[in-house]
């Protein structure tokens, strides 16, 4: 499954341009890194290429199918949020918003939990009962449940503590010797050169 953005370009509802003619292809087991000064764009290619937000022009397409026709159905293109708690509902507890992801084994979501270092109890809090690093590796957990192709981290472990960040990065190359594809944006350029197999410059700009 390899991921194509053709011509993307994206312009706020007042008309202004934010980026024009993005040409991005990864594929299966790649790690690539979006780098770009702040505020030009790196979250919002992010969010185009998860599918939360309609490009102006351009295409964003799986093995051939717009990533918009996969409305309704489990995306295969997953997006983790700096902020965990925007994966889950607040008034819920946890499990609910792990079963709206989707129709999910119970044997998936011992082993994602499992991976993650996740206690299966955890499940029955709120989202406001669990510290960011608990939420983050469930928000990892709801991510990988529909078995995605892709993965796009937009500085997802950026508020998480050393230990917590190089074990959730870790996890995620682990993933992509699997065979995910990985996109991710991230403001430490240590990681960046660590972790990527390549780097996206959004406006051929260094990090
Ligand atoms: N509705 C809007 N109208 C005009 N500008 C907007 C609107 N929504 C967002 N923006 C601007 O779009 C720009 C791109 O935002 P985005 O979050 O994608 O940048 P970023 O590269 O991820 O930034 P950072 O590195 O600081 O997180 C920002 O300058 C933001 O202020």
């Amino acid at each position: 499954m390899t991921l194509i953005a053709s011509g993307v370009a994206y312009r706020h509802p007042c008309g202004d341009i934010l980026f024009s003619n993005i040409d991005l292809t990864v594929r299966p087991g790649e790690r690539v890194a979006i780098s770009a000064p702040s505020g030009t764009g790196k979250t919002t290619l992010c969010r185009i290429l998860a599918g939360y937000l309609r490009l102006s022009q351009g295409t964003v397409e799986i093995d051939g199918a717009n990533i918009e026709s996969f409305a309704g159905r489990p995306m295969p293109v997953q997006l983790l949020w700096q902020q965990p708690e925007l994966a889950f509902d607040p008034r819920a507890r946890v499990s609910r918003s792990l079963e709206d992801a989707g129709a999910v084994s119970k044997q998936s979501l011992e082993r994602l939990l499992d991976r993650f270092d996740a206690k299966a109890s955890w499940l029955n809090r709120y989202p406001h009962e669990l510290s960011g690093g608990e939420l983050m590796r469930l928000s990892m957990v709801r991510a990988l449940l529909v078995d995605p192709a892709y993965l796009i981290a937009d500085e997802a472990t950026a508020m998480l503590d050393a230990v917590t960040q190089a074990q959730l990065m870790g996890e995620m190359v682990r993933l992509t010797e699997e065979g995910l594809g990985l996109i991710f944006v991230s403001h430490s350029p240590s990681l960046v050169r660590r972790v990527s197999t390549r780097v996206f410059s959004l406006i051929d700009t260094p990090l």
